[in-house]
C-alpha cells in the first residue's frame, strides 16, 4: 500500500442521470477489486440522492471497496437568501464526504475569485466535508512560464485565510486549464513537476502535510494515459471529467489506480 491511498474522483459536471449512477454501481459491485484506491463520485447535487441510494443498496456487494460521494460546489454561506445555492450542511446531510472547490469552470464562468474559493474551503471544513481544491494555470500563463507563480498564488490565498494545518484535511487537484476537456493531457513529466512544486510548498510549512496530502491530476485523463500519469511519485490519482460518464472507461481508471 502506497503511503497515500490513490483516489479517482469523477466530476460529472452538468451531465449524468440516476441511470448513470445505477450503471456505475452495477459495474462497481462486480468489478471493483479492493480498497487500495478510493473512488469518489461527484454528480450534480440533484443526483446525490440517487448515488446515495446506490451506495446503500450495494453496500454488501462492494465488500469494503471505498466508494464515496462528493459535490461539485457549495456556498460559502451557512444559510440565508442565496437563491440556487447549496450549503455545506446540506451536502453533509446528503451523505457527501468531499466537495470540489475552485474548479476552473467556476472561477472563469461564475466569477469565483481566490478569496471566495478560500471562504468555500473554510465552509466545507466547518461542515465536516473534505475540500478537493482545484488549482491550475491557463495556456498563456504556461507559455509565459508563469505556471508556478499562478499555482502559488491560488494556494497561498487559501493558506493565508485558513492556515496550512487546514490542508491536513484536504485534497488538491492540479488541473491545467489547457488540458481540461481538450483531449490534450499534461505529460506525466509536466504533471509531476507541478505536483512536486505543490507538495514542496506545503512541506515548507508542515513536512507532515506535504508528505501526506493527496494531489490529484485532472485534465483529459483517459485509460490510455492514466497509468503513466498515476505512476508519477507525486501524482495520487485523478479528477476525471469526460471519462467519468463512461462506466467502462471509468472503471478501468479505477483499476489502474488500484495497481498504481
Ligand atoms: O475538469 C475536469 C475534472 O474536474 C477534467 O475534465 P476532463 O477529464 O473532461 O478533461
Amino acid at each position: 500500500m502506497a503511503l497515500r491511498r490513490p483516489m479517482v474522483a469523477g466530476n460529472w459536471k452538468m451531465n449524468g442521470s440516476a441511470q448513470l449512477a445505477q450503471e456505475l454501481f452495477n459495474k462497481f459491485a462486480t468489478k471493483l477489486q479492493n480498497d487500495s484506491a478510493e473512488v469518489v463520485l461527484c454528480p450534480p447535487s440533484i443526483y446525490l440522492e440517487s448515488v446515495r441510494q446506490q451506495l446503500d443498496a450495494n453496500k454488501e456487494a462492494l465488500n469494503g471497496c471505498l466508494v464515496r460521494m462528493g459535490a461539485q460546489n457549495l456556498s460559502q454561506h451557512d444559510f440565508g437568501a442565496y437563491t440556487g445555492e447549496v450549503s455545506g450542511q446540506m451536502l453533509k446531510d446528503s451523505g457527501c464526504r468531499y466537495v470540489i472547490i475552485g474548479h476552473s469552470e467556476r472561477r472563469r464562468m461564475y466569477g469565483e475569485t481566490s478569496d471566495i474559493v478560500a471562504d468555500k474551503f473554510a465552509a466545507a471544513q466547518k461542515h465536516g466535508l473534505t475540500p478537493i481544491l482545484c488549482v491550475g494555470e491557463s495556456g498563456p500563463a504556461r507559455e509565459a512560464r508563469r505556471t508556478f507563480e499562478v499555482i502559488a498564488e491560488e494556494l497561498d490565498i487559501v493558506i493565508e485565510k485558513n492556515g496550512t494545518m487546514a490542508f491536513d484535511n484536504a485534497i488538491i487537484a492540479y488541473e491545467p486549464l489547457w488540458a481540461v476537456g481538450t483531449g490534450k493531457s499534461a505529460t506525466p513529466e509536466q504533471a509531476q513537476e507541478v505536483h512536486a512544486f505543490i507538495r514542496k510548498r506545503l512541506s515548507e510549512v508542515s513536512p507532515f502535510i506535504g508528505e501526506n496530502i493527496r494531489i490529484l491530476y485532472g485534465g483529459s485523463v483517459t485509460p490510455s494515459n492514466a497509468a503513466d500519469l498515476f505512476a508519477q511519485p507525486d501524482v495520487d490519482g485523478g479528477l476525471i471529467g469526460g471519462v467519468s460518464l463512461n462506466s467502462t472507461e471509468f472503471l478501468s481508471l479505477c483499476s489502474i489506480a488500484m495497481s498504481a
